[in-house]
């Protein structure tokens, strides 16, 4: 039965049954959300994981496991295919002829126009599609999260249906078509994971574990290591889905690897003024009147920041300065791409907000970017790190411009294994700081709109 105590079921729509194919990290945490809120759910797997899924979901109010997608797909009223982006097209392919007669169909897989394209060569003409993308990790609690509604090709009373359905999730809706979509989260999404990937690349490669080095380790550089942490301890087929199948993700990509290369050899060549001129004229265009950005209150309190430091400086262990080429190269793509950040912030994921919020931090304060840019151009002891990150930040480029798949996931996994005994304790320290940081963000915002 449909109906429970809590129930978000509206009158007229008792009955309404949602689909779920892929019942992964994604596909589970809607399964459990829409249930609780009333909704009865048909959901399946892979047809070899039928026997352990009936197992694990027996006697779960509201969700019944079917064998395959044929079955959730002849009898569901709204399904959502929450399978791997590289796969969409063929699983698309293979269940998408069984659709209900007018139903919905959507997909959550974080690039589009792949997931579009294959809805409008295989579904019956008699179904409609309304593609959704919660953008945050299945772990992060859906409230107040921005959730895109994508009405494709269904009429208002469609899309009605879905943002019923999904209301229990208590996310923020953005309605976008397929290729804004893909243009603000090529940013959001697929520049943030390179920039932290290649870190990660970068560390791992000069085989350290940053926050180890017995000295005092500041907010900005342990946000960093937090950030990288939590893309390394996921799985690579999100990011690598997200940045190759994301024609827009390409060009960006590749900008950030640009940027990161031009102002590498700038620091190399010791060239302050130089620097200092690109970096100042890619500040204004980003952050400057013109663009009508620099909110009054910074998006990330330095106060909260500073909370995430690690040790005290001693005269036996200073803050060190940092050059951030990683930051600086930030702004510097956003500047060549005319991208302003803040207008991506409606449709933001959790880590483009603090990775914003961090280059934020560096960009307002002034002293703070003039001893970077010193700092990039006088201090050898970063020159081994950058030259590192500058390789990482191309080879990712490459891996993305290229398509490679594999050597994506080569590289992924690598890395992961040689941080994999530090995601516990860095899960435990990234969700108190995600906590914190996001209520002081959306304080900041929140002022913003007053
Ligand atoms: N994880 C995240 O943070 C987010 C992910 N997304 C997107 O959502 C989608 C799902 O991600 P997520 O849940 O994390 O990934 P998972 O790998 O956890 O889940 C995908 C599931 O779909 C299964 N699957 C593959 N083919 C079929 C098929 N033919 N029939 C039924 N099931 C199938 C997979 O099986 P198998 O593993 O054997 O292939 C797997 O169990 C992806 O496209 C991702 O980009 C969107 C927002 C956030
Ligand atoms: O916040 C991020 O960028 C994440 O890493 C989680 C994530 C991954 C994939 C998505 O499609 C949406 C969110």
């Amino acid at each position: 039965m449909a109906s429970t105590q809590t129930s978000h079921v509206p009158a007229g729509m008792e009955n309404f049954t949602v689909g779920l194919i892929g019942m992964g990290d994604m596909g589970r945490m809607y399964a459990e959300k829409l249930s609780e809120a009333g909704w009865r759910i048909l959901a399946c797997d892979r047809e070899d994981r039928y026997d352990s899924l009936k197992e694990k979901y027996n006697g779960k109010k509201n969700i019944e496991i079917l064998r395959n997608g044929h079955l959730v797909s002849r009898a569901s009223d709204y399904i959502i295919y929450s399978v791997e982006a590289a796969f969409i097209d063929r699983v698309i392919a293979q269940y998408g002829p069984s659709t209900k007669m007018g139903a919905i169909v959507g997909g959550q897989t974080s690039c589009k126009s792949p997931e579009i394209a294959a809805f409008e060569a295989h579904l019956p003409s008699d179904v409609f599609i309304v593609s959704i993308h919660s953008l945050h990790g299945p772990g992060v609690d859906p409230q107040n999260q921005p959730l895109v509604l994508i009405q494709h090709r269904a009429p208002d009373s469609a899309l009605h249906k879905v943002e019923t359905v999904l209301s229990c999730l208590k996310s923020k809706y953005v309605h976008l078509t397929a290729k804004e979509h893909d243009r603000i989260t090529a940013d959001t999404q697929a520049v943030t994971h390179a920039a932290f990937l290649s870190m990660g690349k970068a560390w791992h490669a000069n085989r350290q574990y940053p926050w180890e080095l017995s000295r005092y380790v500041g907010g900005i550089e342990n946000v960093k290591m937090n950030i990288m942490l939590r893309i390394y301890s996921q799985k690579w087929h999100v990011y690598a889905g997200l940045a190759i199948l994301n024609p827009e993700a390409r060009q960006q990509v590749a900008q950030y690897a640009r940027s990161v290369t031009e102002l590498y050899k700038l620091m190399l060549e010791g060239d302050l003024p130089g620097l200092t001129a690109r970096i100042y004229a890619a500040r204004e265009k980003v952050f400057g009147p013109s663009s009508n950005a620099w909110a009054s209150r910074p998006l990330l309190e330095p106060s909260i920041l500073s909370s995430f430091s690690l040790g005290t400086p001693t005269p036996e262990t200073p803050a060190r300065p940092n050059n951030h080429l990683s930051l600086l190269a930030m702004v510097d793509c956003w500047a060549a791409l005319a991208i302003v950040p803040y207008d991506h912030m409606l449709c933001s994921t959790p880590l483009f907000r603090l990775r914003l919020g961090v280059t934020e931090h560096l960009f307002r304060n002034t002293d703070m970017l003039d001893e970077a840019l010193r700092t990039a151009v006088d201090d050898k002891r970063y020159r081994s790190d950058d030259l590192e990150f500058t390789f990482a930040a191309r080879g990712w480029a490459e891996c993305v411009t290229l398509g490679h798949f594999e050597t994506w996931e080569k590289r992924f996994v690598s890395t992961q294994e040689f941080f994999q005994p530090r995601f516990a304790d860095a899960k435990k320290v990234g969700d108190e700081m995600m906590k914190k940081v996001q209520a002081s963000m959306d304080e900041a915002l929140k002022l913003e709109k007053d």
